[in-house]
């Protein structure tokens, strides 16, 4: 397989092999028009909740404004019969001047209001695009773990952001759909006025523009819909280009033609699919012209067979004129407005899908607070990652108390991170069970359970915040004794000589981006994220390859504490580094999802086996040049 963007995988348009996909294909403009009003409802709720003041104004103003702008219309309509009306020329200036003076009055004010919404909608759009953006959030940080494990999850959320950033036009697109019935409903009376059929048959005449507008609307919806993969892989590709945290890889591997080159084939196609859009809508205007022209012919055939045929005056013809112009205009408005308000439905419907469902991820668990283990007793455990072939972890029992430093040892791949992942509930087993003190972890509220537990992934987070909010995590801070808490954390992972030795110590902001702010070296950063751990009052403590980057001395300090550490609590602890398990009580070697051997270091080091094998491997020296 040849290495272009067109073989890569993670490309390909995942929402294609969602069965959502052909409901967002099939949407018709009657079901959006059904579904808008939730959805504006749902926007307005949100404005409302986050800035009642404005949210009124702008309604009010709104309305008033319609208003004001129809009054102008009907004042207009009333200056045109004045001055085309029958006889003397001063008698029928005489006659418009009222009219004019609304007309002239009624574009003081509305410029007046419209001041007045641009200040309020400047007011509005910042808070809205922050309460939609706190409620993204608020969904990601709430759904399973598992969920960023598909594809599937990080389409429908990408999807969702373009629904925070484009839903924020409805507001400017109510503005506009109430000025266009205002003035629709001014042109209206007049055309009625003049005789009943003009208005249905102008309405009528709007609709092919109307069909083939929010056509367009949907092909250029859908094409960015299909292109969310390639977004979504253009920034990640940003991010690693720009961040430092690739910075020297990208220069000491020469990668930097590399990735610009696949930044621009992405960016091509991102391109194409967009002027395969736009040529599509344009088809489609070109069309929904041409029928919109041909229907308006009707319309002005209607104005004159109704003059010839003496059914209106040549005064009321040409208000028809007048009228017919101005409520065209109205139509015209209210098609283009219309068709937005139906792209930006798309969107925030995928916004507020996001937001019910939470991608389809949504946490539904129970709601047992437990307490510290006991005992954490794994029974028929079987673990499946979404759209893997083979089980991660496969019918594995075990049991882990109180008191116990547990080490689980395998090759690369053999499960045993997927297992502290299980056992912490941070995904739900596909097959058997995890119990804590015999009650089942899906029984448990997620939160109350994460509190009970410590944990220091193989990869961490260099959070940008203060030292102390490193290890802290922004929690415990005012329990009594927090201060000497933190304190025995970091002198327990050696963090403590990190901090000291830091400009403004604890208060140091760890990002080396800001002015002020200090960076630390890998080992360094493993003391913090040791740290961490040993600060959380925690019933269940995990250790994923916690000392990598230390030095010996560090490493010696941290498994040396660790029996002390496990007198309270129960430990795993996850290695390579053969020599550190012999601190643990018992060791549980995995083999492809499989537990295959669990004993004690003397046990398992004699034996005939795979920790035996790994064991004499580490040890051979045989390549030794001394
Ligand atoms: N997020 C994921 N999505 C899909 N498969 C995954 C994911 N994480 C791990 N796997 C797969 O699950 C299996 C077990 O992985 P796991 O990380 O638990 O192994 P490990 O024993 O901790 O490996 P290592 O020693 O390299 O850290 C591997 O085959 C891996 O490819």
């Amino acid at each position: 397989m040849t290495d272009t963007v067109e073989h890569v995988e993670e490309l390909d348009f995942n929402l294609a092999r969602d069965p959502s996909w052909k409901s967002v294909q099939a949407i018709t403009a009657r079901g959006m028009a059904a579904r808008l009003p939730r959805l504006v409802v749902r926007s307005l709720g949100m404005a409302w909740r986050a800035d009642r003041a404005s949210v009124a104004g702008l309604l009010a103003c709104q309305t008033a404004s319609g208003v004001v702008q129809a009054l102008g219309l009907l004042a207009t309509t009333g200056t045109i019969t004045a001055i085309i009306g029958h006889g003397d020329i001063g008698h029928r200036l005489w006659a418009a001047w009222p009219s004019l003076a609304v007309l002239a009055g009624a574009s003081g004010v509305r410029a007046l209001f419209g001041v007045v919404i641009s200040w309020l909608s400047s007011r509005l759009g910042p808070v809205m695009a922050q309460e939609a953006e706190l409620m993204m959030m608020t969904a990601a940080v709430n759904v399973e773990l598992a969920a960023y494990d598909s594809p599937g999850f990080s389409d429908r959320k990408e999807a969702a952001e373009m629904g925070v950033q484009i839903g924020q036009d409805i507001i400017q697109e109510g503005q506009d759909f109430i000025a266009a019935c205002a003035s629709l409903a001014a042109g209206a009376a007049v055309l009625t006025a003049v005789h009943p059929v003009l208005l249905p048959l102008l309405l009528l005449a709007a609709f092919p523009q109307g069909i083939a507008q929010v056509q367009s609307a949907k092909a250029s919806y859908l094409a960015n819909l299909e292109m969310i993969g390639h977004r979504r892989m253009l920034a990640l590709l940003r991010w690693h280009t720009t961040d430092k945290y690739t910075a020297d890889q990208i220069r000491s591997a020469t990668m930097a033609p590399f990735l610009l080159d696949r930044a621009r084939r992405i960016t091509d196609r991102v391109r194409d699919a967009q002027r395969r859009a736009f040529a599509r809508g344009a088809r489609m205007s070109l069309l929904g012209s041409v029928g919109g022209g041909m229907a308006l012919v009707v319309v002005w055939s209607a104005v004159v067979w109704l003059l010839a045929s003496g059914r209106v005056s040549v005064a009321l013809a040409g208000t028809a004129v007048f009228a017919l112009r101005s409520a065209n205009a109205s139509v015209q408005g209210l098609v283009s407005v219309g068709a937005r308000m139906f792209r930006t439905g798309m969107y925030l419907d995928d916004w507020t899908k996001f937001l019910d469902e939470a991608g389809g991820y949504q946490m539904r668990r129970g709601q047992v607070a437990p307490k510290d283990p006991q005992e954490i007793r794994v029974t028929g455990l079987v673990y499946q990652y979404e759209g893997a072939k083979r089980n991660a972890l496969d019918n594995v029992d075990l049991t882990i108390r109180r008191g116990e430093v547990l080490a689980l040892v395998g090759e690369n791949g053999s499960g045993k991170t997927t297992l502290t992942k299980l056992l912490t509930g941070l995904y739900l087993p596909t097959g058997g069970a995890v119990e804590w003190d015999g009650i089942d972890i899906r029984e448990m509220d997620p939160v109350m359970l994460w509190r009970r537990i410590a944990m220091v992934p193989q990869e961490f987070a260099h959070w940008p915040l203060s030292a102390r909010e490193n290890v802290t995590q922004g929690q415990g801070q005012d329990a009594p004794g927090a201060e000497a808490a933190l304190w025995a954390a970091l002198e327990a992972s050696g963090a403590d000589e990190v901090v000291n030795r830091l400009r403004s110590g604890l208060r140091t902001l760890l990002a080396r981006e800001w002015v002020g702010g200090e960076e630390l070296s890998g080992g360094q950063w493993q003391r913090i994220a040791l740290a961490r751990a040993f600060y959380r009052p925690a019933g269940l403590l995990v250790l994923d390859e916690p000392t990598s980057a230390l030095d010996p001395r560090a490493e010696h300090r941290i498994f040396t504490g660790l029996r002390q550490l496990a007198t309270s609590r129960a430990v795993v602890l996850v290695t390579h580094r053969l020599t550190n398990v012999t601190v643990a009580n018992r060791i549980v070697v995995l083999d492809q999802g499989r537990i295959v051997q669990s004993g004690t270091f003397a046990q398992l080091s004699t034996q005939p086996g795979l920790f035996r094998e790994l064991w004499e491997l580490q040890n051979d020296r045989s390549n030794d040049t001394r």
